[in-house]
């Protein structure tokens, strides 16, 4: 009997399936592609089963039965569920660890309580290698489920390089799926600030592909150690297998997406969280297909200079502390919202290693709140004010000198203005309520006295 079951086999099933394998527990897989489950066949051993039919499936698995579905996210998932009912048993442990909706975790989560199966909606993230090698796992729903399964998540799961776990308990209902899609809401801010970098570098600058990449490398080792920037370095140097040219120009540029992104920034705005970066980043994605690509003018002279190149670092490091800044503004925000009780340290924890977003800042925002669990500003933790300080001149430089280029930079520009409005007392919403208040009599508030107000602007007519 099978210890584990994993439904679809595809990229990210087979590689969790022989991850959960490689760390001595026995595996049973199953998918409704028949391709699929011949290629998973192929590694069977007595640890590893491949079942090519629900029945068999279901039934070379231990009770409580513990299933984690992989499949391509929304009706499928549904479709999967509404198929295994009749064939478990009360007490058998639903885990879904696809992108899900995490609307569509709170119905689930309220469904199958009322059949007796215990369902964990649980985030997942690393890709194909992470899923092999250790992923980021982010589980949320049924607490007595997840001790149960505790110690299989553990040993599968990518470890920090202190050696702790990149999984934990998140909390109650669709938390999981909720702290993975913010995780890729990040991922979208961070990437598209790595992409502004790199047009300013190429456009301003004047930097080969090689030279890029050699740069990228350096910050790695610098001021911007994370998972994004060895990429980013590695896919600027790249050669292409058609042409004798780097791949990176033989990309089209538009930017395509799945959606998890898009869902942050829906909740976003239905919760009120001020994630201009990760709405920007969002946006660009959209824009990388609206554009008409009709040129205009730019300017085109060269700024080969190396305190440039040392502003663009700092205003990536500082970019980058802001999208994980608005990430962790919403978390705060929708745990209040939907009464979860999430541990701030624990989910910067498991970022650690593992998953997309991973770098080493994570570690001293795990510590940030550590040290304070109600900051409602990552940038009110010391470390990152002072990080603030040191680098929002680099920043301001940065903006100033693509706008003066004529290069785009929505993230660069929306971390700029998120760090000058978050601590500024004075923005000048006092305007708008004024005009609110005159157009909609919508009243206002004072900043010297108690109450609401309502002024008559003008004499009816
Ligand atoms: N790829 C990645 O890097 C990451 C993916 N994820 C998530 O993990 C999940 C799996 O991803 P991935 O491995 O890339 O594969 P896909 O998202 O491409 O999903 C393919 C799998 O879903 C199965 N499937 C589709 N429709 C149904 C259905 N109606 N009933 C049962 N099975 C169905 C497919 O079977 P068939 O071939 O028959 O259609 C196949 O096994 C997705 O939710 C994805 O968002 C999470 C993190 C990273
Ligand atoms: O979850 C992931 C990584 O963390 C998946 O790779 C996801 O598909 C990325 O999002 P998108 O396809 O919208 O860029």
């Amino acid at each position: 009997m099978s210890q584990f079951g994993v439904i679809g086999l595809a990229v990210m099933g087979k590689n969790l399936a022989l991850n959960v394998r490689n760390h001595g527990f026995s595996v049973a897989g199953f998918s409704i592609d028949k391709p699929e489950v011949d290629a998973f066949a192929k590694y069977e051993d007595d640890k590893l089963k491949a079942c090519y039919t629900w029945e068999e499936f279901v039934d070379a698995l231990e009770k409580p039965r513990k299933i984690l579905i992989q499949i391509m996210a929304g009706r499928p998932v549904d479709e999967t569920i509404k198929r295994l009912l009749p064939l478990l048993d009360k007490g058998d442990i639903l885990i879904d660890g696809g992108n899900s909706n995490f609307h569509d975790t709170t119905r689930r989560c309220e469904e199958l309580a009322q059949s007796g199966i215990h369902f964990i909606g649980m985030g997942v993230s690393g890709g194909e290698e992470g899923a092999l090698n250790g992923p980021a796992l982010m589980p949320g729903g049924d607490e007595e489920a997840y001790n149960e399964v505790a110690p299989i998540l553990e040993a599968m799961a990518a470890k920090t390089p202190e050696g702790r776990p990149c999984v934990s308990y998140i909390g109650q209902s669709s938390s999981g799926h909720y702290v993975k899609m913010v995780h890729n809401g990040i991922e979208y801010a961070i990437m598209q600030e790595f992409s502004e970098i790199y047009d300013i570098l190429r456009q301003v600058v004047g930097k080969t592909n090689d030279e890029m990449s050699a740069i990228f490398n350096d910050w790695n080792e610098d001021l911007v150690p994370s998972y994004l920037t060895e990429i980013t370095a590695a896919v600027l140097k790249q050669q292409d297998d058609l042409t004798p040219d780097h791949i990176i120009d033989h990309i089209l540029n538009e930017a395509s997406y799945k959606g998890t992104g898009n869902w942050m920034l829906e909740d976003g705005v239905s919760l009120g969280a001020p994630i201009s970066v990760i709405a920007e980043a969002v946006i660009a994605r959209f824009m990388s297909k609206a554009t008409t690509r009709e040129e205009h003018h730019r300017v085109t002279e060269k700024q080969d200079k190396p305190e440039l190149i040392t502003a663009l670092e700092k205003s990536l490091q500082l970019a980058q502390a802001v999208a994980y800044a608005q990430g962790f503004q919403q978390l705060t925000m929708a745990a209040k919202a939907y009464s979860w009780n999430l541990r701030y340290p624990a989910i910067a924890q498991n970022w650690e290693a593992g998953c997309i977003i991973r770098s080493a800042m994570l570690k001293d925002i795990e510590n940030a709140y550590e040290n304070d669990k109600d900051i409602s500003v990552l940038f009110q933790d010391a470390y990152f004010k002072k990080l603030m300080t040191n680098n929002l001149p680099a920043l301001r430089q940065v903006v100033a000198v693509a706008a003066a280029s004529g290069i785009p930079t929505p993230t660069l520009s929306a971390s700029l203005n998120y760090l000058e409005s978050i601590f500024n007392a004075d923005l000048p919403a006092n305007l708008i309520q004024g005009q609110r208040d005159y157009f909609g009599a919508h009243t206002y508030e004072r900043n010297d006295r108690p109450g609401v107000y309502h002024m008559e602007w003008y004499e009816e007519k």
